[in-house]
């Protein structure tokens, strides 16, 4: 059976072989390419079928309405409308399927075509699209007949206004073109150059389209007007159209053919601008690109099919702007007809890569840094590598003045760096010492119950202290000076076989600090609110505390015996706060007492323990000791001492323990009581010996492993506090940030040194002092310790122009005279209060004391004897100044101020004497003080008025 070639019998029908090989697909017979055979049996099927399609001519309509589908496909969308309107006219027509491929054959007639016989009319139409124009002579007439359209509408649309030329319907416009080339009479073989002169007048339409320049345009147009004035043949007026625009490529003399290779070149050169779209280098296409187009020539491609180009053109006036389809359009075009277009393609990549390259740049360049909570500029500057003086302008420019050494907050930070595309991350601040003090969760089986501790809170002179002593039924309050707490203590007390433990926190607002720790280490706080006064400021404060420290609170109504006393003031006052008695439908308890005649004192342990057991308060006891330094002090004899809380665990004489940055072995261990302890267990407070050094109150106490490992622990929390030490006195050490405080002169540092009696005391003044900051002065505490003031206190004060201000203790003589040298004033206190006022007042600039004291001479005390009657005579040697008999004394033992009152008698052996002068012996009694030792101070002083 023989064969037959897809080809050979595409092309005895007429068709593509493409056509064929799809028909035969459809058919489900295999064929790989047009090269591929079929039988005869399927080629005759094919042949019937598609033979059908050309039979269409005999009316198969149905096969060729899917072929016209085809057609119109092959056409740029721009024919579609031809097609519809080839379809309207289908449409007014009767409808009848033998009446179809005539509706193409007018057409044919009418486009002045041969009508070949046998190809199907519809086929014709496409043909243009595919075949070259120059392949068949009578085809190459339809372009030909298309093109002179396009020179009749680009006189048509040279207007004055050159405005884009709207599409004109393609029916209107083809009469034109029948009419016009009626009179165009030049020979056939001219039309080829026609065709591309056309085309090249399109293409430069389109440059103008692209918006390269009206204004040439409209010369271009003017110079058409020009034409037609003249009285030209239109065919010359399209010579002087094309010699207008090759103007700088060709001289008149030029042989045509040349003239033409150059529109052509021209014209290619237009269609790939139409691609780029880039105005700059149509505008210098414009004027000397064209000159070497002739190499271009060859690759002009000649099957461009005119229709094309021409359907393009009223699209893309139409769509003037929207030239993204045009684009692909002509950039495909160029590189099927150009290798250089190939170049431009690269050229065009690497234009379209290049932003692509310099985002990644940016992205490159995007930093990011790791800046702490605050730093100055100039270290923020270093992180983003850039010069600091660069944001001190940028932030000039925006309006703030700034200085490099200026210290700006985390987010204003950030603010800057982003303005420098650089993003930061706050540095994540690992604190040693917490980690160190880590604790992980404990066995519930383990934990056993343990006494509820308490503290006592409230406003001042509420009653905390008489409450307190009522409670352990001892006097603390006669011992005070100026009758204020001032020293936190602890006690526990038996109430019914259970032990409460009391923590003695000071009720006055200088010692927040200390409440705050109070808090933290308690398990409920007493409120103590006085039935006469009410809810005051601190009694708020303590609220706060309690609640912030998530406590539970039992509210002491005090002062119950008072007749001013009433309580449901104070209840409906407290319920404001969310304290609600629990008679009113609240939970808090409310207990009325009196701390002077004890009433309700019972009543209150019981709401104590009551509270306690509610709360389930447990802790393992066998484990390493835990808890807090309630307060420490140097002892001369004892070395430092601490009273400790424990909270965790029980600590045992011998045990290693480290608190802070002290460390040492438990040597011995007291009670509340005084009694020596072996053991104690949670929620015990001891007082404990052996420590290397003084902890700060607050402290975190832990029991070690060894000796090796309290040690390590204590120089952990040295270095850490060095580096906050210099994270501190970073900012003081910026001469420019001092500079620009005083120049705006409306920040300025009190400096202060804080000496005081025990740790607690530092603690104490130094937070009540720093509360004194306001808006104009800012107060720093630049140290801060126990002990008398020495000579160092002095000159570091000196050196940073600060006061020293002292509680409870005097400045040695040194110290004393280097203080007087060098004019550093030091202020001496025994009540925090009066401290805090004169520090507030000076800060007003009100502190010009009316009163000062005069310090008239020192003695030592070498011999006391005792007298009936009299008290304890201490037999002293004058060592500086003047004792006068109704001057003031005060002993100081130690550095420290223990007594400070009234010289009751000044004798010389037995008699009364007016003044004892120095180097001269004598006998001093102090009034209501006997525990006057040897080897004690005295210094007299008496307050003498200063003039304001
Ligand atoms: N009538 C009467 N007076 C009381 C009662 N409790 C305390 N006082 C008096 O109130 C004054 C202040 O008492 P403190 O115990 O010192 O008050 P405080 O709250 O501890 O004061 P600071 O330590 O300064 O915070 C003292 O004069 C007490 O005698 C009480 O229940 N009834």
């Amino acid at each position: 059976m023989s064969k037959v070639k897809v080809y050979e019998l595409a092309k005895e029908l007429g068709k593509d072989s493409k056509d064929v090989v799809k028909f035969l697909e459809g058919k489900n017979i295999e064929v790989k390419n047009h090269m591929s055979t079929i039988s005869e049996d399927e080629a005759a099927m094919v042949k019937k079928a598609l033979g059908g399609s050309k039979a269409s001519a005999s009316g198969d309509e149905a096969k060729a309405a899917p072929k016209k589908k085809n057609i119109v496909h092959v056409f740029r969308p721009q024919n579609t409308r031809d097609g519809s309107r080839n379809g309207r006219r289908q449409a007014g027509r009767p409808a009848g399927g033998a009446k179809a491929p005539q509706n193409a054959k007018p057409m044919q007639v009418q486009n002045g075509r041969p009508a070949p016989g046998s190809k199907p009319a519809v086929k014709s139409v496409a043909k243009p699209a595919v075949k070259p124009v120059a392949e068949k002579p009578a085809e190459a007439v339809k372009p030909a007949e298309v093109k002179p359209e396009v020179n009749a509408e680009t006189v048509q649309s040279k207007k004055p206004e050159s405005t884009p030329v709207q599409p004109q319907s393609v029916a209107n416009q083809t009469e034109k073109v029948q009419e016009k080339n009626t009179s165009v009479e030049k020979p056939v073989k001219n039309r080829e150059e026609q065709n591309r002169n056309s085309q090249s007048q399109e293409g430069r339409r389109e440059r103008s389209q692209g918006g390269y320049n009206r204004d040439r345009q409209g010369r271009n147009d003017r110079n058409n007007d020009r034409g037609d004035r003249n009285g030209r043949p239109q065919g010359d007026r399209r010579d002087n159209n094309r010699g207008r625009n090759d103007r700088n490529n060709d001289r008149n003399d030029r042989p045509q053919g040349d003239r033409r290779d150059n529109n052509r070149g021209r014209n290619d050169r237009n269609d790939r601008q139409g691609g780029f779209n880039n105005r700059d280098r149509q505008g210098r296409n414009g004027n000397d690109r064209f000159q070497n187009n002739d190499h271009r020539k060859k690759n002009n491609n000649p099957a461009i099919p005119a229709p094309a180009l021409e359907g393009q053109k009223p699209q893309q006036r139409k769509n003037k702007g929207k030239e993204d389809f045009k684009k692909k359009d002509y950039r495909k075009d160029d590189e099927d007809r150009m290798p250089k277009g190939r170049k431009q393609k690269n050229d065009q990549k690497q234009q379209m890569q290049k932003p692509q390259q310099k985002e990644q740049k940016v992205e490159e360049t995007i930093k990011s840094i790791v800046i702490p909570e605050v730093l100055t500029i100039k270290e923020l500057a270093d992180k983003m590598k850039i010069v600091p003086s660069v944001i001190v302008k940028k932030l000039f420019m925006q309006g703030k003045i700034v200085t490099v050494n200026q210290e700006i907050d985390y987010d204003t930070a950030e603010e800057i760096a982003l303005e420098f595309d650089v993003l930061c991350e706050k540095e994540e601040v690992v604190d040693v010492i917490e980690e160190l003090l880590k604790e992980e969760e404990e066995d519930e089986k383990k934990m056993k119950k343990r006494p509820p501790v308490v503290c006592v809170m409230g406003h001042v002179d509420h009653g905390k202290t008489s409450l307190l002593d009522a409670i352990r039924h001892t006097n603390v309050i006669d011992r005070e000076a100026g009758g204020i707490t001032q020293h936190i203590g602890a006690s526990v007390v038996t109430v019914n076989g259970e032990k409460i433990t009391f923590l003695d926190t000071p009720g006055h607002e200088a010692f927040t600090a200390m409440r705050m720790r109070g808090a933290n280490s308690t398990d409920i706080a007493i409120l103590v609110v006085a039935a006469d006064d009410g809810v005051m400021p601190q009694t708020v404060e303590a609220i706060n505390h309690a609640k912030a420290a998530g406590i539970e609170i039992v509210v002491a109504i005090n002062k119950i015996d008072k007749p001013s006393a009433n309580i449901d003031r104070v209840k409906q006052e407290l319920s404001e706060y969310e304290l609600i008695p629990e008679d009113w439908g609240g939970s808090t308890i409310f207990v009325p007492v009196s701390a002077k005649t004890g009433e309700g004192i019972q009543d209150l342990m019981e709401m104590l323990l009551l509270t306690a057991e509610v709360s389930e308060l447990k802790a393992n006891p066998n484990r390493r000791a835990r808890g807090l330094v309630i307060e420490a002090q140097l002892d001369k004899g004892k070395g430092p001492v601490a009273t400790v809380l424990v909270q965790k665990g029980t600590l045992r004489i011998g045990d290693a323990i480290a608190a802070g940055s002290a460390y040492g072995k438990v040597r011995a261990m007291m009670d509340d009581k005084g009694r020596r302890v072996k053991e104690a267990g949670p929620s015990t407070p001891v007082e404990i010996l052996g420590l290397n050094d003084v902890p700060n109150a607050g402290e975190v106490f832990v029991g070690c492993k060894n000796d090796k490992d309290a040690r390590s622990f204590a120089e952990t929390f040295i270095s850490q506090n060095k580096a906050k030490l210099l994270e501190d006195t970073k900012g003081k050490l910026s001469l420019d940030d001092l500079f620009t405080q005083i120049k705006e002169g409306n920040l300025k540092e009190l400096n202060i040194v804080v000496k005081a009696d025990v740790q607690g005391s530092v603690e104490a003044i130094k937070q009540s002092l720093l509360k004194l900051s306001n808006e104009e002065v800012v107060v720093k505490i630049i140290h801060g310790g126990v002990g008398a003031i020495n000579e160092s206190d002095v000159s570091l004060a000196s050196a940073s122009n600060a006061i020293i201000i002292g509680f409870n203790v005097r400045p040695d003589a040194t110290a004393k005279e280097t203080a007087e040298r060098e004019g550093v004033d030091v202020r001496l206190y025994r009540v925090i209060y009066n401290a805090i006022e004169d520090v507030q007042a000076a800060m007003k600039g009100m502190l010009d004391p009316v009163f000062e004291e005069k310090v008239l001479g020192h003695a030592e005390v070498r011999q006391t004897f005792k007298a009936s009657g009299v008290g304890t005579i201490a037999g002293s040697y004058v060592l500086d100044g003047i004792f006068e008999r109704d001057c003031q004394a005060r002993i100081v033992r130690d550095g420290i101020v223990i007594y400070d009152g009234k010289l009751a008698s000044l004798r010389r052996f037995k008699d009364d004497v007016k003044e004892v002068r120095a180097g001269y012996e004598c006998g001093f009694v102090f009034e209501n003080y006997n525990d006057v030792k040897e080897g004690d101070q005295v210094e007299a002083f008496k307050m003498v008025e200063i003039p304001r």
